[in-house]
């Protein structure tokens, strides 16, 4: 089976008013069919431009960056993308912002709704298919835009950040339900996010980036057992996995030491 997401050798510069700007450097890696893969990394190392590139949006300097063998040379149709803010549509209710996906890429909208309301169900929304974003909490409206990108049934989903944005309670909540949605579909996930112990709760391997340009650091294999529990951060291999990373930022100085 061809890796979900492969970069081979990738930089890229972008052209700026005041010169050049490397943001990847020789970034390298696969993402396998159904991985859970996290991406952790200092502000401004990359990581949406990773993301960018996984889409489509924009094209490496050199190197190559590859869906399911074939060379990303436009906009990926077959991901999910989940951002730190939930850009919901706040006239539309919440089943109807969930099928905006199926209606943008001019599907048959009659045979997503029944998915669309099993995934509301499957992240406990069941009930509230006619309400509107401006009556759910934070955590909620979160859930909602999990749903729309996964909708259609996409190969890849990409998050960027997706519970920045939550207090920390609502997102350690966020965090668990994210993990049973992937052991229930078993999607491949690209999950970019600043937090330590977020990415090695959820990921079944870290790549942990450099200060920019953003180069590869390390990938860590998280070998806990593949259904997590919250208590799984008490035990001392999450406590080693977590400490190992930190002192990667320390010794990149990204994180001082004290
Ligand atoms: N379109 C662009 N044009 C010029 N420079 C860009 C562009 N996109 C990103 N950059 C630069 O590339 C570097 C990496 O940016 P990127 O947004 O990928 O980082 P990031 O790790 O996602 O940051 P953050 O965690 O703060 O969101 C930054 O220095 C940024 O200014």
């Amino acid at each position: 089976m061809e890796p979900a997401l492969d970069f081979a050798g990738v930089k890229k510069t972008f052209t700026t008013s005041s010169g050049p700007v490397t943001a990847l450097d020789d970034v390298s890696f696969s993402i396998a069919d159904g991985e859970f893969f996290a991406v952790l990394g200092p502000s401004g190392c990359g990581k949406s431009t990773l993301l960018s590139l996984a889409a489509g949006l924009e094209r490496p300097s050199s190197g190559t960056v590859k869906t399911a063998g074939r060379v990303i040379d436009r906009a990926v149709t077959d991901i999910g993308i989940v951002f730190q803010t939930d850009a919901l549509l706040d006239w539309r209710s919440v089943l109807q912002n969930v099928m905006i996906q199926p209606q943008m890429r001019g599907l048959k909208t009659s045979e997503y709704e029944g998915k669309a309301r099993e995934l509301l169900e499957l992240v406990g929304l069941a009930g509230f298919e006619e309400k509107y974003p401006y009556e759910l909490s934070g955590g909620m409206r979160q859930r909602v835009s999990i749903c729309r990108a996964l909708v259609h049934n996409p190969s890849l989903l990409l998050m960027d950040e997706p519970f920045g944005a939550l207090d920390a309670l609502t997102r350690e909540q966020m965090v668990m339900e994210l993990h049973h949605i992937w052991l229930r579909t078993h999607k491949s996930v690209m999950f970019v996010t600043h937090d330590i112990q977020e990415a090695v709760l959820l990921a079944q391997r870290v790549l942990v980036m450099t200060p920019r340009p953003g180069k590869i650091a390390e990938i860590i294999e998280v070998d806990l057992p593949l259904q997590r529990t919250p208590d799984i951060m008490e035990s001392e291999k999450f406590t080693q996995k977590v400490a190992h990373i930190r002192h990667l930022f320390e010794a990149h100085g990204v994180l001082k030491k004290y």
